[in-house]
Parts: C-alpha cells; structure tokens; sequence
C-alpha cells in the first residue's frame, strides 16, 4: 500500500475540524486496507509507530530532521530553520522547501506504508557509536524518496506532532464504523490492551467477538480507572447504597504486573518504571504470591514514617543515577487498593470481591507493604466516613476515595463509580501551549505561560496566561522546556509542542473571549508541573465547562 494514499487522507483530516467528518474519512479508508496495513495504520492515524503501552519513541529531536530535510532538498540546515521559523512547523516547511527542491532522484520507487513504518521503528533502535549518522542515513532514505506532501507528514510523525485533530475517541469510533461494531466494544478492547493496531486488526478479522475475547495480559499496562469529583458524602454514599471508602493517598499510582518471574511497575501513564524503584520490586517478589497478576496502589514517600508532597516520589521514579543514595533518602511505602488480575482476569469482578482477593495475598508484614486503610459505608455510618475523612487528612494524606461496592473495573473511564473527596479545592491540569518572555533581567526567562485544555477533537485551546507560582528555579526549568519544545519565537512571544503539562489552582472560572475556549481562570497559580501526566491526560474543555456551571 502506498503512503501518499494514507497521506491523503491526512491532508482531508487536517483539512476538516468536524469530529464526525474525521470519523468516516477513517472509517472509509480502513475498510480498504489489508489485515497487515491496518495493524500499523491503526498507530501511524495517530502520528506513532508504538502502542501506547510501549515505552518505546522514535526519539529523533527536531534539530536532527531539519539536518535531514536540508540534505534531501540540497540545500542549508539555516535555510531549513528559517523556513520553519517562517511557517511555524517543520511539515509546513518540507512543502515550501520540497517545491525548490533541487535534489533529483533517480530510479526513486514510491514510498509504502510498510517501509514507512519499518523505518520508524529501526530509528528507535539506533543507538551506540555513529548512531547520528546512522539516523540521518534512515531519515535519508524516507525524505529523498517522499513527496512534498509525503515529507511534510512524514517530519510531523518523526517529531510526534501530526496535528490532524485525530485522538484515541476519532479512531474508537471509526473502527466501529468500518466493521460495524458497537462503539463500547471498541473501546473496551482498546482500555484493555492500550494497542490499536491489535485492535483494528482483531476488528477486521474476527468483528466484535474477537474483540470481546482480548483481555488483560500481565505485562502489558493497562489505562487505570479514573476518580470524579465527590458530591456531599450524605447524598453519594446513600445513592451508591455500598461504597468503599479508603484513604486518598498523595503519592504516584502504581500498577504492578507479575507474569512468570518477571514483576513489571507502570504508572499511570503507562510508562514503565520498574528500573528506578528496586526496592518495591523486591518488596513484591517477597510479599506477594509467585502468581501471575496485575494490582494497583499508590506509592509514597516518607520522612519519620510521615508522608511527602508526591514530588518526591516523582523525583525517585525520574531518577537515572544514584538509585542505592535515593532509596536511603526517601524511603518509599505501598498502598494497595486493587486487584484486577490474580491466576485469571478479575476486572468484572465487582469491587468488593476484587478487595477480598487482594487481602488474601498480600502479605502486610512489613512496614512498607500496606492495603489501603478502608471503611465499608452506608447510610447509616455516614458519621464514620466524615472521620476517616479527617483521620486521613490528620495523617497527612489528601483526603478519601469512594468506590461503589459493586463496580467492575472499568479501565480508563472516569465515571461515578470512582470518587475523590479531598480537602483542598479542585485543580485544572493544563498544556502550555506558548508562553511570554520576561523584561529587563528576567528578559531570559519566559515568564508567564499560556495553557490550554483538550477539545473533543484532542486540539488544545488556551484559556489562560499563569506568571504567579513560580520560582526562580522552576522558570528557569520550564524555560529551558520551552526552548526544546519551541515551535515559533515573535518578539518575546514563544509557541511551543503542546507537552508539558502543569497543575493550575485558581478562585473562579469567568466568560472570556479573549481566550480559544471562552472561557478564563481568576487567578491562576502554577502548583505544579506534572511530570506524572502526558497531554493527553491533562484536563479538557468539557471538564472546565461542567467545573463551570456546576461552580467547582
Ligand atoms: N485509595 C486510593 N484509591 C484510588 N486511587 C487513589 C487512592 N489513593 C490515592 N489515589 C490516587 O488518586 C488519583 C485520583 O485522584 P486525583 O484526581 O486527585 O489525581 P490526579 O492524578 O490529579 O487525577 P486523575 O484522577 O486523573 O488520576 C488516582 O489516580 C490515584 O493515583
């Protein structure tokens, strides 16, 4: 199959800003690829060549395609860097370059999307000696070949920016369009193997009964249920009739998978960790059956066996070097919570039988292995609750979760079956999408931060500039970000990749038309910078107008 044809259907993508439109030009296509296309159509519709379990990355920085690009066409990196400059992405450049191109290519065979695709991949391999010269020689064999259009795609996957407003929900909806199968279908077999080219490839084969039959495989991380905010606990907890009530811990979320003798830990992010903690690993190859399974808890740090802000457990999981020094310095606990794995898949379970399954294995001897301290609530001991509530604030924690008794685990949802009942207001986590160079000696820092939120079609819309929070240290991280990130730079106005995401506090939600969403923050404070999420776990528009006319 030839990659001007899926380039195509990039450029009618990006050509579009209606969801339902995006939905059938997918569902369209798909339906015309062979069993081996789509598995890797299903990722390169969403700019990638890894699912989005895998660690794995193309890692080629920005710097190392124009280089590439300016070989290709024959002409400078610096001409290269201007035109990017000049039309703010480096796709938008290859057109303008590729029309002057005066590299001819001889015996040049249309590129595939097979080849496309393997070549991606083999960059993520290269590493060791020469491995510069290696990548520009993959890249070289891509870019000399590609068309205007193509090369213009092709830099946007390499660097991770497709920017055709295609997210997870664009191409959930079109594999259950193309193979007419129920959307929810799709979208659980997704949540559970976090792999869409199995899933269009199952969904072509076997329909929706292939895809009822994929499951959880330890090993594999699979996206975590997600929390809500909690009404009043004497109108929830009466409406769930059962809700299991444990302590809100202000750590990072922690899945453990254990298949054969390998133990695995992922965040929430599905990023694997196991290399930066390996004290818990040890902890659960020792306090927990040598069984195949998947549990989740939150891991923290502590300090006299009091809790840390979660920061410091971030810094352990981030950390490359000095493991055996950190382990010393912030000694880390485990709270479990969940179960969804042990001998078989327990995500149907409901949760009260998953939480017995998980106190029969686990072994609390130690200090650092725990389960999550818990009440089971009704109407009647409402009072109870509202004490562990305090208790837990009282020992440092953020306060308690309510979960209903009778919930399966519904990976990646975040409905009302899992609720957050915290102490401090509610935050937005938010993408800096550009930002504003200080005056005078603070001229060398970007000093306020434009962030925005995800719309429906996963494109990021500003809703507001954050200056207050920092500190000296902090800017001169973020600016350092900023500069790595940098798509464009006007004046003292920088537009960079929507990556970094950042924890904003505010007093009020207000109408504002200056801002893309409409909406503004009164305000806004950075709290932190989450490292712990990517963009595409930051807050969204629709989250901001429910916070809006609900008035949290
Ligand atoms: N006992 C517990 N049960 C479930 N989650 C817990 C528990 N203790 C701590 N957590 C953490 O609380 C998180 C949900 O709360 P919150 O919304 O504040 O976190 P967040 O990371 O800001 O957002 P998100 O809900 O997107 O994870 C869970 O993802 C988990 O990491």
């Amino acid at each position: 199959m030839k990659y001007q044809e899926l380039v195509d259907v990039y450029s009618r993508l990006e050509a579009t800003t209606k969801r339902l439109e995006k939905t059938e030009i997918i569902s369209d296509y798909l339906k015309t690829l062979d069993s081996d296309t789509i598995e890797k159509v299903g990722l390169l519709i969403l700019g990638t060549v890894f699912p989005a379990w895998s660690s794995e990355e193309i890692g080629i920085g920005g710097k190392l395609v124009e280089r590439a690009v300016a070989e290709a066409v024959g002409t400078t990196q610096a001409a290269v860097e201007d035109a990017v400059r000049d039309e703010g992405d480096i796709g938008l450049a290859c057109i303008k370059l590729y029309a002057k191109k005066s590299q001819v290519t001889f015996f040049s065979q249309p590129l595939t999307i097979d080849f496309v695709f393997n070549s991606l991949r083999k960059l993520s391999q290269i590493s060791g000696s020469r491995s510069t010269n290696r990548k520009i020689a993959v890249l070289l064999e891509l870019l000399s070949q590609a068309s205007a259009t193509e090369a213009k795609y092709l830099t946007r996957t390499i660097t991770e920016e497709l920017r055709i407003g295609v997210g997870d929900g664009i191409v959930r909806d079109a594999i259950a369009d193309a193979f007419d199968i129920d959307k929810a279908i799709v979208e659980r077999a997704q949540m559970l193997t976090n792999d869409f080219s199995v899933v269009a490839r199952t969904a072509k084969e076997q329909g929706s009964a292939g895809l009822e039959k994929l499951n959880l495989t330890p090993g594999t991380p699979v996206k975590p249920m997600l929390a809500q905010l909690a009404p009043p606990l004497d109108e929830i907890i009466p409406e769930m009739g059962c809700a299991l009530c444990d302590t809100k811990y202000d750590g990072i979320r922690l899945q453990v998978h254990r298949s054969g003798d390998e133990i695995n830990m992922f965040t929430r992010r599905l990023e694997n960790i196991t290399h930066a903690l390996p004290e818990i690993v040890e902890l659960f190859d020792e306090h927990m059956p040598h069984e195949d399974y998947i549990v989740e808890g939150e891991v923290i740090a502590t300090r006299d066996g009091k809790p840390l802000p979660f920061q410091n457990v971030l810094h352990r999981v981030r950390r490359k070097h000095n493991v055996e020094e950190a382990m010393e310095n912030v000694p880390l606990k485990v709270y479990l919570f969940d179960v969804m794995y042990y001998k078989q898949p327990l995500i149907d379970e409901p949760l009260k039988n998953r939480r017995n399954v998980l106190e029969s294995i686990v072994d609390t001897s130690v200090d650092e292995m725990n389960l999550s301290t818990l009440k089971v609530a009704n109407a009647d001991n409402i009072p109870e609750i509202q004490k562990l509530f305090e208790w837990s604030i009282n020992e440092g924690h953020e306060g308690i979760m309510i979960k209903d008794c009778s919930s399966p685990y519904i990976p990646g949802l975040r409905g009302k079956k899992m609720l957050k009942y915290k102490a401090e207001p509610e935050t937005l986590d938010m993408v800096v999408t550009g930002g504003i160079y200080g005056i005078g000696k603070r001229g060398d820092f970007v000093g306020s931060y434009l962030v925005a939120l995800r719309d429906e079609n996963d494109d990021f819309k500003s809703v507001a500039l954050v200056g207050t929070g920092l500190d000296d240290a902090t800017l001169e991280y973020l600016t350092g970000k900023m500069k790595e990130l940098e798509i464009s730079t006007k004046g003292r106005e920088i537009k960079v990749e929507p990556k970094i995401v950042l924890e904003i506090a505010f007093s009020e939600i207000v109408e504002s038309p200056e801002y893309e969403t409409g909406y503004s923050l009164r305000f806004p404070v950075v709290k932190n910078i989450r490292k712990d999420k990517s963009p595409m776990d930051a807050d969204t528009v629709e989250r901001l107008l429910s916070m809006y006319r609900t008035g949290n």
